[in-house]
């Protein structure tokens, strides 16, 4: 298994002959240089876009799932990806969508990145010529492990919880004991994340992203800005 790790972000650091990797995020020169990148789900106001971006989010998700207490239609994604700037990623949510659906969004929204919380097959989420990452609902031991392989043109593997009814945005965390260290791609932690235990997650985890939804609401689809901004905070702050 090849590790994933973006070296290329990190400041070289003269090894010492015989030290582990100075690159690794397991050393000391790793762990100051990471910046835990967050993203922020399931916004649907301008006001909250422009609340997360000034907090300093890395990725804004919108959801194309209709059940979704979050969803938004086309004509709302459309205003709202107005005011993404550059260097802020636009990420696509979708829950075992039909093909047709996707290329909709795809032909009117600018989004970076597609991510798959459904059931999703390998060959259906590389179908559409864009970045893609691919969501698994963690119930049991080896299942990410499987997910890094079956997944493996993923340009990133998000872990949530995993529930029997609702696919995602269940507000609920897993045990992150059944992450495994050795990664293939970068992984995305999400699940039941607030700034109460963000800290914790991005210590214990050392995911390259952490992803919220539930966590920085007022109620369902309504951002809280101060939330968002102790959110990001706390990431960081490792
Ligand atoms: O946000 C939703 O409503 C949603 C619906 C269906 C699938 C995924 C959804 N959101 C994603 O779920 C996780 C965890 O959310 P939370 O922080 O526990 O509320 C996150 O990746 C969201 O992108």
């Amino acid at each position: 298994m090849r590790p994933w790790f973006p070296e290329t972000l990190v400041q070289p650091v003269r090894k010492q002959p015989g030290s582990p990797n100075s690159h690794s995020p397991e050393t000391e020169a790793g762990r100051r240089i990471m910046k835990t990148r967050v993203k922020i789900c399931g916004l649907t106001r301008v006001s909250d876009i422009k609340a997360a971006v000034a907090s300093g989010a890395d990725a804004i998700g919108l959801v194309f799932y209709e059940p979704s207490p979050r969803a938004v239609t086309i004509e709302q994604a459309e205003v709202l990806a107005r005011h993404i700037p550059a260097f802020v990623s636009l990420v696509g949510l979708f829950v075992n969508p039909p093909e047709a659906q996707v290329r909709d969004v795809l032909k009117r929204i600018p989004l970076d990145l597609l991510q798959f919380h459904g059931d999703e097959s390998a060959g259906f989420c590389a179908q559409f010529e864009r970045r893609w990452i691919k969501a698994v609902r963690v119930q049991q031991a080896g299942q990410i492990e499987k997910a890094f392989s079956d997944y493996y043109l993923a340009s990133g593997l998000l872990v949530d919880a995993w529930d029997p009814v609702r696919f995602g945005g269940t507000g609920q965390s897993f045990n992150w004991d059944l992450i495994p260290p050795e990664r293939t791609l970068p992984l995305i932690l999400a699940g039941g994340l607030s700034s109460d235990n963000v800290f914790d997650a991005v210590k214990k985890v050392r995911p390259w992203a952490v992803d919220v939804s539930g966590g920085v609401e007022k109620s369902k689809g309504i951002k809280d800005i101060e939330k968002m901004s102790e959110f990001i905070k706390e990431a960081h702050r490792v």
